[in-house]
């Protein structure tokens, strides 16, 4: 484990009392409702809170006892709701402040790779106020990450963006996500946004871990208030097959059965997440015929559990060695006697591949 610690903090009367072990790449969601102090852990990673406890990051303590490595000294990138760049600076200085600071020997990324993979090359030459709140994010994410972090901070980089502008970063931070050889923690409580960028999820509630651990079995868990959320989701593993360019659609292999999304052009062999939300499942004992669906995977009950939507229930549903949520009205499950074991077909509504 890369990142490793416990924090605990007071502020008033909200107590911060939190075990990690985070993984050494990929994305980290810090995820919880408003109030579980996400904010405040982030702050206590990057040491601008000064908490009890240890933090351990790549093997070098950032934390002890009576130790504590002060924020300019952490090699670490955060990048925050609001992009703070320097006003003054155009793009490509406020993109090389951090990357000079960084001596040529500890430099592990490269300039120009760094600003391709964030889109901004078109914007190097202009000035902050020039920009859209979206492109000035990706140039915060750009100079965040020109530092050479060995940790990754974002506290909501999304929140205060327009749709559109989140619909226009959401693929850079994919891209990132698929480049970055450095764990990135990612505070956000949109579980949209969650289930498309992370791989590991630690969910606070009142300040504590409720769990932690990869974000596909806990989006599934039925112990957990994730599946019971109105958008509650599970996340689908999937490899390309084929672009088919006439019908517009990209043909997936999920286990043993196809999927088909509206999507650009993509690579065979590419793997691809999709995002299922249990409200968009419908369970059949046959696969439909003379229907529009698109999409129907053969699937296998695991659990019914109670759901809180009234006349509703909420059942696991196991596609080969991946879990789907599927919440169906009470009524039919009576009709249609599932139980687990049993053998079903999960057509997925149009809408409900993300
Ligand atoms: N300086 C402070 N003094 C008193 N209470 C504080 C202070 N800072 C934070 N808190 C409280 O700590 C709790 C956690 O706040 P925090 O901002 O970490 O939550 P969050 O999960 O990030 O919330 P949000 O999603 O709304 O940003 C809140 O109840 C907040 O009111």
């Amino acid at each position: 484990m890369s990142v490793s610690g416990a924090l605990r903090l007071r502020r008033g009367d909200f107590v911060l009392d939190a075990e990690l072990e985070l993984p050494e790449r990929g994305v980290i969601a810090l995820f919880g409702r408003s109030g579980s102090g996400k904010t405040t852990l982030l702050r206590c990673l990057a040491g601008l809170e000064r908490g009890d406890g240890w933090l351990s990051v790549n093997g070098c303590r950032w934390q002890e006892r009576d130790y504590f490595l002060p924020v300019h000294r952490r090699p670490l990138g955060y990048v925050f709701q609001e992009a703070s760049l320097f006003p003054h600076l155009r793009v490509r200085d406020n993109l090389r402040y951090g990357y000079r600071r960084v001596e040529a020997s500890h430099r592990r990324v490269d300039f120009d790779e760094t600003v391709q993979l964030l889109g901004v090359e078109a914007l190097l030459e202009r000035y902050p106020q020039a920009l859209s709140g979206g492109q000035r994010q990706r140039v915060a994410i750009a100079r965040a990450l020109l530092a050479s972090p060995r940790l990754l901070l974002m506290d909501e980089p999304m929140a205060s963006l327009d749709v559109a502008s989140k619909a226009e970063i959401l693929p850079y931070l994919e891209r990132l996500h698929a480049h970055l050889e450095i764990p990135m923690v990612y505070v956000s409580h949109a579980l949209e946004e969650v289930a498309r960028l992370a791989d590991h999820m630690v969910l606070l509630e009142a300040g504590s871990v409720l769990a932690a651990g990869p974000l596909r079995e806990l989006l599934v868990r039925s112990d957990l208030p994730l599946s019971h959320a109105d958008n509650a989701a599970a996340v689908l593993e999937t490899r390309v097959v084929r672009h088919d360019a006439e019908q517009q659609l990209v043909e997936l292999e999920c286990g043993a059965g196809r999927l088909w999304v509206s999507r650009g052009p993509a690579a065979a062999g590419e793997r691809l997440r999709v995002s299922v939300q249990a409200r968009d499942v419908v369970i059949s004992l046959a696969p439909p015929r003379d229907s529009s669906t698109l999409n129907c995977l053969p699937a296998r009950v695991v659990e019914i559990s109670d759901d809180p939507h009234p006349g509703h229930l909420l059942v696991r549903l196991a596609v080969d060695d991946q879990l789907l949520l599927a919440r169906i009205p009470r009524e039919a499950s009576k009709r249609l006697a599932l139980s687990p074991g049993k053998h079903v077909y999960a057509q997925l509504r149009g809408k409900a591949l993300s």
